[in-house]
């Protein structure tokens, strides 16, 4: 097995007594995307700027290796291996996006041949080649992040952050951007992502971890996170009510609906359990008109782990654990 292409152990990071990261492990295998979510103001962006050389790790922190360089050791060859765009766009709106692109080759000690094939390329794969020579302070929100990742892209980082990167972004300029993600990812690049979109995290990522009260408060595959949370269930409807009415009485633990003439029964969603309430109602000689399987979704996991239980201080969950609070009602 390869290095991660990011292991930190025991991250700390505060701002006077304001601890920010508590001892938190990170670990990102090459060519995935790892997702850090978390309510405003957890952390995110500290930890992208410790582990981006921007900000140094607070006293205490373990080792911190990116790119399998240590972080304190040799952050010249971190910053070498890596490529970061923030929330706030390094894009210069009073020159053209063909010319902040060349700038970056410059940055990046390209020869001048080389700056232009790259530019040229990027420019192309980006969708920017007819917008190339117009200010990009003329460009739209989803322009300037094409550019901006573009122009992260110039150095062939092996290793990409990206905060919040579809922020105020329209749906389609999001599908976009998750496409941009993806291609990278297929060409070998490892990113680490934060979000606040759930559903964002929930397409992209490998791993996520929710960062809450300083702490990773679970970490898992989407699944993973999902299948943490109760509240997972199958409905059951029928259009005849003696065929309802036997039906709850033939299964144990229903939830009745009388009017909608459904039953909700907890179960997780797997075919054993599916099965075995199939099971029951055949040998009762009862059909159902209609099955749905709910399965919480990550909003569900984000509520439970960042609620206001845990803010107060009870134990979070690990991805082995349990969690404490009750999700929301699953509406969808
Ligand atoms: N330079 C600083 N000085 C003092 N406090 C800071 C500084 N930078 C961040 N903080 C505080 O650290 C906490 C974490 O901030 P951070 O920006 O990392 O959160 P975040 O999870 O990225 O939030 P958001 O989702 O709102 O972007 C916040 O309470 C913030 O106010």
């Amino acid at each position: 097995m390869t290095d991660p292409a990011i292991a930190a152990h025991g991250l700390r990071k505060s701002y006077g007594d304001k601890v920010v990261l508590d001892g938190i492990d990170l670990t990102v295998p090459e060519g995935t995307i790892f997702s850090l979510l978390g309510p405003n103001g957890a952390g995110k962006t500290t930890a992208v700027k410790i582990l981006s050389t921007l900000i140094s790790a607070g006293p205490g922190s373990g080792a911190i290796l990116v790119g399998g360089h240590d972080l304190v050791a040799d952050p010249q060859a971190v910053r070498a291996a890596i490529g970061v765009t923030g929330q706030f766009s390094a894009v210069d709106g009073l020159i053209t996006g063909e010319e902040n692109m060349l700038l970056m080759a410059d940055l990046h000690h390209l020869t001048r041949a080389e700056g232009r094939r790259v530019t040229a390329e990027l420019l192309e794969r980006f969708d920017l080649v007819e917008a190339a020579k117009k200010p990009a302070s003329t460009y739209s929100g989803g322009m300037k992040r094409r550019l901006d990742i573009a122009m992260t892209l110039v150095g062939a980082p092996r290793i990409i952050f990206l905060d919040e990167p579809t922020t105020g972004l329209d749906p389609r300029s999001r599908h976009n951007m998750w496409q941009i993600i993806r291609e990278l990812v297929s060409d070998g690049v490892t990113v680490f992502l934060t979000t606040q979109y759930l559903e964002e995290a929930d397409e992209l990522a490998d791993r996520i971890a929710v960062l809450n009260n300083g702490k990773i408060a679970a970490e898992g595959s989407a699944e993973e996170l999902k299948r943490l949370i109760p509240g997972g269930h199958v409905r059951l409807r029928f259009t005849d009510p003696d065929a309802y009415r036997a039906a709850a009485s033939a299964l144990r633990e229903v939830t009745r609906d009388h009017e909608a003439l459904a039953l909700q029964l907890p179960s997780g969603g797997t075919q054993r359990e599916l099965r075995a309430v199939l099971d029951q109602l055949d040998s009762a000689g009862i059909e159902a008109d209609e099955l749905t399987v709910h399965t919480p979704d990550l909003d569900d996991v984000f509520f439970a782990l960042t609620g206001p239980t845990t803010a107060t201080g009870t134990a979070p969950t690990t991805v082995t654990g349990t969690v404490p609070n009750q999700p929301k009602e699953n509406a969808r």
